[in-house]
């Protein structure tokens, strides 16, 4: 049977998959996984659909973009070893970057490949991930059609006053203004949202995908009116390392005063803030979670704090809150993070249900809120997958 692959690189992983077609896009991929931990001490997980399960650490060292590609020949590797007899026909891949030009999915050529590479600034911590994952299929498999989908693409429905900066006109009409990320994972989660939370999926939504990027999304009528990533993605809220919304004034200062350069600044602001230059500890959720310190729990309590201010300028700008969902690892997995939100926005008619929070339910709303609270699991593959065939009509 013929098959889509399908690369997500992130920041520091690499999630991949294999979904077989028949018509449409199986509902479940035939192998899926991801490596975790690029940059520290990278391991694959692999899952067939029969239950195999397999864990390998990656052998890789060097740079971050050394061990991605490192990544990828293993991924690759193991993927040869257990692919189900399926035929890979494309491959999808999510590109983080697609600015003002592209708000659908690609077929990829060498040109537009190029083109790409020029947004690379952008988004230091994935636009280069993702095209060295085309490069690695080019090399491999020379012959078959590649599309890229774009994080960007499902904002470009966004009014012009909500991608706008109050910059001297020239800058805008030159491409500075928000675009947004996530949205392979918001496009994903509207989807759903008719299912989970019924008529209100047309209303005011605010979508937040909390992983180790984060980011917050209005809807209205399941389309992205405004949200709180930017020209970058180190826009918004406060994430695993990178700062969010900061006073541009503070960069000024180091530049001006601590003689800070660009190079440094990008480190600040992308690798060594968020939770981590918070904590003191560490980047990851679980481990802030479980810690004992003062400042994990300071860390922690930064993370919601910045998420219900956002959550009131997003009710601002769809006009209301009809429902409030959760995604993303932490948004999915978090059940102290949900709650504290919650307690924040408690002002606005949001009300969970403590236990069916802690089950990390479907609907979390308690009977008397007015605000339908839901937690809806993101699939980025499946819907790189769908793109991807939809694009090539397989
Ligand atoms: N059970 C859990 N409880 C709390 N946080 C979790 C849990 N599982 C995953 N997370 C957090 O989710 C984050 C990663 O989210 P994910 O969406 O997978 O990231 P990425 O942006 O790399 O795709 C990490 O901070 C991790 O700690
Ligand atoms: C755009 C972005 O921040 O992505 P991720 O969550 O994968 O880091
Ligand atoms: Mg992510």
């Amino acid at each position: 049977m013929k098959a889509v692959l399908v690369l997500n690189a992130g920041s520091s992983s690499l999630k991949f998959a294999l979904y077989a077609i028949n018509g449409e896009v199986a509902a479940a991929p035939a192998v899926s996984g991801q490596v975790e931990g690029i940059g520290a001490t990278p391991e694959i997980t692999l899952k067939t659909a029969d239950g195999q399960r397999i864990q390998e650490a990656v052998n890789a060292t060097g740079s971050q973009g050394e061990q991605h590609r490192d990544a990828l020949d293993h991924v690759f590797k193991l993927l040869a070893a257990h692919n189900p007899s399926l035929e890979i026909v494309a491959a999808g891949h999510r590109i983080v970057h697609g600015g003002d030009r592209y708000s659908a999915p690609v077929v990829l050529n060498a040109e537009l490949i190029d083109e790409l590479e020029d947004f690379i600034p952008l988004a230091p911590l994935h636009q280069p991930h993702n095209l060295r994952a085309v490069h690695a299929v080019t090399a491999l498999m020379p012959s078959i059609p590649q599309v890229g989908c774009f994080d960007t693409a499902f904002h470009r429905t966004q009014p012009a006053i909500a991608q706008a900066f109050a910059l001297p006109r020239r800058l805008t009409q030159g491409g500075i203004k928000r675009y947004g990320f996530h949205g392979l994972s918001y496009d994903y989660v509207s989807r759903q949202l008719p299912e989970v939370i019924g008529e209100r999926a047309k209303g005011a939504v605010v979508v937040a995908h909390l992983g180790n990027g984060a980011s917050m999304t209005a809807l209205r009528d399941g389309k992205s009116v405004a949200s709180t990533m930017g020209f970058t993605a180190v826009d918004g809220l406060m994430m695993g390392t990178r700062t969010g919304s900061i006073d541009p004034g503070v960069l000024l200062y180091l530049m001006e005063e601590k003689g800070m350069d660009a190079r440094a600044l990008t480190r600040l602001l992308y690798k060594e803030s968020g939770l981590l230059g918070v904590s003191g500890i560490s980047q990851d959720m679980r481990t802030l979670l479980a810690a004992d310190a003062p400042e994990a729990k300071e860390a922690v309590d930064l993370f919601c704090y910045r998420i219900a201010r956002e959550l009131g300028s997003l009710a601002a700008a769809a006009g209301g809150l009809d429902a409030l969902v959760f995604t993303g690892g932490i948004g999915e997995h978090a059940a102290p993070v949900r709650q504290k939100v919650a307690e924040l926005a408690a002002w606005m008619g949001v009300k969970i249900d403590a236990a069916a929070n802690a089950d990390h339910a479907r609907r979390i709303d308690a009977a008397d809120s007015r605000v339908a609270v839901a937690v809806v699991p993101t699939n980025e593959e499946r819907m790189i997958a769908r793109y991807t065939a939809e694009a090539l009509r397989l």
